[in-house]
Order: C-alpha cells, then structure tokens, then sequence
C-alpha cells in the first residue's frame, strides 16, 4: 500500500509549548482528506508540519516515506493569507508564473517562455485563462483563491496543502473554488489535505476526515467521523449531522469569526 503520508502519535510542539498531542493517521495515494476542527485546533501546524515548514516536533511523520523535510518539492501549500505588494500591478500571469519561479528560489521579472507556457495551461485547467491577463489585485476574493490554487500547481506538486481555501468567500465563489478542487482530485488524482471550519462544501471530495482539538478527536471516512456524538464532543450538544438523501449534512454551532 502507497501511503502519502503515515504519522503516528505525532505531537507537535512551539518552543516546548504542546499546540497539538498525539495524531496518528495514514493518508493514502489519491485521498483527500479535510482536516476540521475549531479555532486553535491545531490546523494550520499540523499543515506546516506536513510543508516541512515548521520541524519542532515528538513522534513519527512522513511524507512519501521520508521526514517531510526532505520531501519539500513534491508539496504544495496554499496558506490562508496571501499578501502581494499592491504597488506592483501584477498580473494574474505573473502570479501563477512566479508559483515556478519561487520554487526555484528565482524572484525576477524575466520569465522563461515555457513558464508562461506552463501557467497558461493551468489557469485553462482550472478555467481562469481568460482573466489571464488582468491585475491580480482587482480580482474578486473567489477568483484570487482560484488563481492561488493554479498557482500551486506549476510545480507539478504530489501533495497539495490548503488551508482554509473556502473561508471569506460567499456561496458562489465557495462553489466555484470547490469545482477547481474536484477537478484536480478527479483529473490529476492528487493527494490533498484541506483544512476547513466547515465541513459541507467539500464532504463530496472528502476520503477521510480528520477533526482535532489540539489531539486527535477522530479520523476515517466521513462517515465514520461525523457523527453526532463525536462532533458533540467538540462543538456542544447543539450539533448534529443530518442525512439528505445519500449526502451527509454537518450543523455546527461554531460561528467562526476572523480578524484579519
Ligand atoms: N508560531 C507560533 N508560536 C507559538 N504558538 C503558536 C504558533 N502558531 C500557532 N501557535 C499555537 O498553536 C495552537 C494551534 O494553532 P493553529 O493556528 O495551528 O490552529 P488552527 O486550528 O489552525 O486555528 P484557526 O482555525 O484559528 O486557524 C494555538 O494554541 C496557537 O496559539
């Protein structure tokens, strides 16, 4: 069995301090799995241990059977803010090219043909060539996340990251986002972790789920994980999962609230 990535009784730690306790779960070639669980749960580390970013850690995690340090180029992460510096009119382009370039620790303006070449492909892939050449900065919020997931693409990445892509964005562009992430499941057959306060959106996409709170509270398939009684135990009696026909439905009364 190829697994992507294998952590057993992973405890991640910030100087000393235990932001989250003793994870342990396989993730499988292909599966996507959406990590949920409330604020400060452990979400965004747990991601960053997964990017090779953040190395302070107790137990075991691989990533493609080895320290996922080591593994850096075959991940992609999308983080949950991005900031460009507004002064500089960059183009959608320039923003999927410059995807290529970071990875080769390249930052300049002069960008090699097939790198263009490479991100036209993929903003048609995930149906953005036509914003192509529009200032990123005038997009709206659903269509810069699109053009962040095509972005992370242009590595060809084996496992691609996301924290909290559908978050601050309204139903449509939740819709829209969620496509572009069906697609490359269904297309490229990518391994992806997805982080998210809300579970809906995305449940058709998801093989496993994972909830924490700052330890590991569940983890297998949606089914096995949202149940009343085990999303009760995070969120309070008020939550329930309900069934419509074949989908599974999750009702949270966790209202996520962000200053940004
Ligand atoms: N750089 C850091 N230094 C110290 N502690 C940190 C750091 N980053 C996160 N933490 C702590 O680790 C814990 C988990 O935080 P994390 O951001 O991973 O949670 P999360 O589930 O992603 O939350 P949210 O849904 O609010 O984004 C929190 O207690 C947080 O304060």
């Amino acid at each position: 069995m190829e697994y992507v990535i294998e952590a057993e009784n992973l405890t991640i730690t910030y100087n000393g301090y235990e932001a989250v306790k003793d994870l342990t779960f396989k993730l499988k070639k292909g599966e996507t799995m959406l990590l949920l669980g409330p604020n400060g749960a452990g979400k965004t580390t747990l991601l960053k241990v997964l990017a090779g970013f953040h190395t302070e850690y107790r137990g075991r995690v691989l990533v493609f059977g080895k320290p996922p340090i080591e593994v850096k180029d075959r991940v992609a992460y999308v983080p949950q803010t991005f900031s460009l510096n507004t002064r500089v009119p960059l183009s959608v382009l320039d923003v999927v090219a410059m995807g290529a370039l970071y990875k080769r620790g390249i930052v300049h303006f002069n960008v090699p043909r097939e790198v263009i070449e490479r991100a036209l492909e993929v903003l048609d892939f995930l149906g953005l060539k036509h914003i192509a050449e529009r200032p990123f900065r005038e997009l709206s919020g659903g269509q810069k996340q699109r053009v962040l997931i095509a972005r992370a693409l242009m590595s060809n990445p084996d496992l691609l990251l996301l924290d909290e892509p559908l978050s601050a964005l309204d139903p449509k562009a939740r819709i829209d986002a969620t496509s572009a992430l069906s697609k490359i499941k269904e297309e490229i057959g990518l391994t992806m972790v997805i982080t998210t306060h809300d579970v809906n959106p995305l449940i058709e996409i998801g093989d496993k789920v994972m909830l924490i709170d700052r330890r590991l509270v569940a983890f297998g398939t949606p089914e096995e994980v949202l149940r009343d009684e085990i999303i009760g135990s995070v969120y309070g009696p008020a939550s329930r999962t309900v069934k419509v026909g074949e989908r599974l439905y999750c009702i949270i009364g966790d209202v996520h609230l962000r200053v940004r």
